[in-house]
């Protein structure tokens, strides 16, 4: 038997690790197993998802479309080696991914027979693209939704019907007409993701065959920032009101002195910024990854302006 897989792509911060909680927690009773890639060495995607699956791996530090392809690959045979075996293994991308090296590793012959490639999906970030139609021009955003077999919009509550016209329009520009709403169109986007076999449109075929998108990850720098201890928020704001115009992408956990004891999670895509409660099981300290574009974001000065606060 062939295990289906699921895999999920989307720009850095469009929502696809809330589209796999929110599959996760569903009332289906399907066992589904999670691998999460995130560019960093910190794996805040897991520790997001922990809780809902208990098969859930991260790869870190690394891209699985490139250097992560071999940890890819063990990770999937970890998960064939389980009993009871998972009914569905969905694939996380990182933010920074093209999907045609996804599908490069998964098509490795090892695998053959075992996992079956059976739908990419890609999360669409409609916010992002109302704040800014130019993302739609980076050709790494391109890649993403044109290896798609359907696109999930995420962030589109409250757009207005010509709005969501425009977005239909402009998809359907990138030749895909497969756009579904998760707050319009929650059962039928549950159905096909639960079994993507169902999705059938072929991308993953199409993209075994593709050259791989002229897009690399030195288009980025990046940081991982810990502390044991916590922090001032009025600095760490500041900090980060500073650093937010190189800033692409920026997550973790953080404690803070003026919110003792309230471990808290701090999320930031484009100019948007959310402090919120994390899970009480969170351990204690700070860890963040902030992603910017390379030459505009400085690791080694944003490291300064973070041990500050
Ligand atoms: N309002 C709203 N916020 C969302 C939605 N989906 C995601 N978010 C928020 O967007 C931020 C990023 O969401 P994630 O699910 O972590 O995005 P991601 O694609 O996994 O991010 P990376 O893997 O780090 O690139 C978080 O603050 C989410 O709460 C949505 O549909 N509506």
């Amino acid at each position: 038997m062939s295990l289906p897989v699921l895999v999920l792509t989307g720009a850095l911060g469009a929502g696809k690790t809330t589209l796999i909680n929110r599959l996760l927690t569903g009332a289906h009773g399907r066992r589904i197993a999670a691998i999460v890639n995130d560019f960093g060495s910190i794996n805040i995607d897991a520790e997001l998802i922990a809780g809902q699956t208990e098969e859930i791996l991260g790869l870190r530090n690394g891209c699985i479309c490139c250097s992560l392809q071999g940890d890819l690959l063990r990770s999937l045979k970890t998960l064939l080696d389980r009993t009871p075996l998972p009914e569905l293994i969905v694939v996380e991308a990182s933010g920074v991914s093209d999907p045609a090296g996804i599908i490069e590793a998964l098509y490795d012959p090892v695998l053959f027979g075992h996992v079956t490639v059976e739908a990419v999906v890609c999360v669409v970030d409609a916010q992002a693209i109302t704040d800014d139609g130019t993302v739609t021009h980076d050709p790494l955003w391109q890649a993403q939704v044109a290896g798609a077999d359907l696109l999930v919009l995420s962030k589109a509550t409250g757009l207005s019907e010509a709005e969501r016209t425009r977005l239909h329009a402009l998809m359907a520009a990138q030749g895909k007409s497969r756009l579904y709403d998760p707050d319009r169109d929650a059962e039928e986007l549950e159905l096909l993701l639960l079994a993507p076999e169902t999705v059938q449109s072929g991308a993953a075929a199409r993209l075994a065959g593709l050259p791989r998108a002229p897009v690399t990850a030195d288009r980025f720098a990046t940081l991982e920032w810990t502390r044991d201890g916590a922090l001032s928020m009025p600095r760490f704001q500041r900090a980060i009101q500073t650093l937010a115009p190189g800033l692409l992408r920026a997550k973790g956990f953080i404690d803070s002195v003026d919110h003792p004891g309230t471990p808290l999670l701090f999320q930031l895509v484009g100019r948007r910024a959310t402090v919120e409660r994390a899970d009480p099981a969170t351990a204690p300290g700070c860890r963040l990854v902030l992603i910017g574009r390379a030459g505009l974001f400085d690791p080694d000065a944003a490291r300064a302006l973070l041990e500050g606060c």
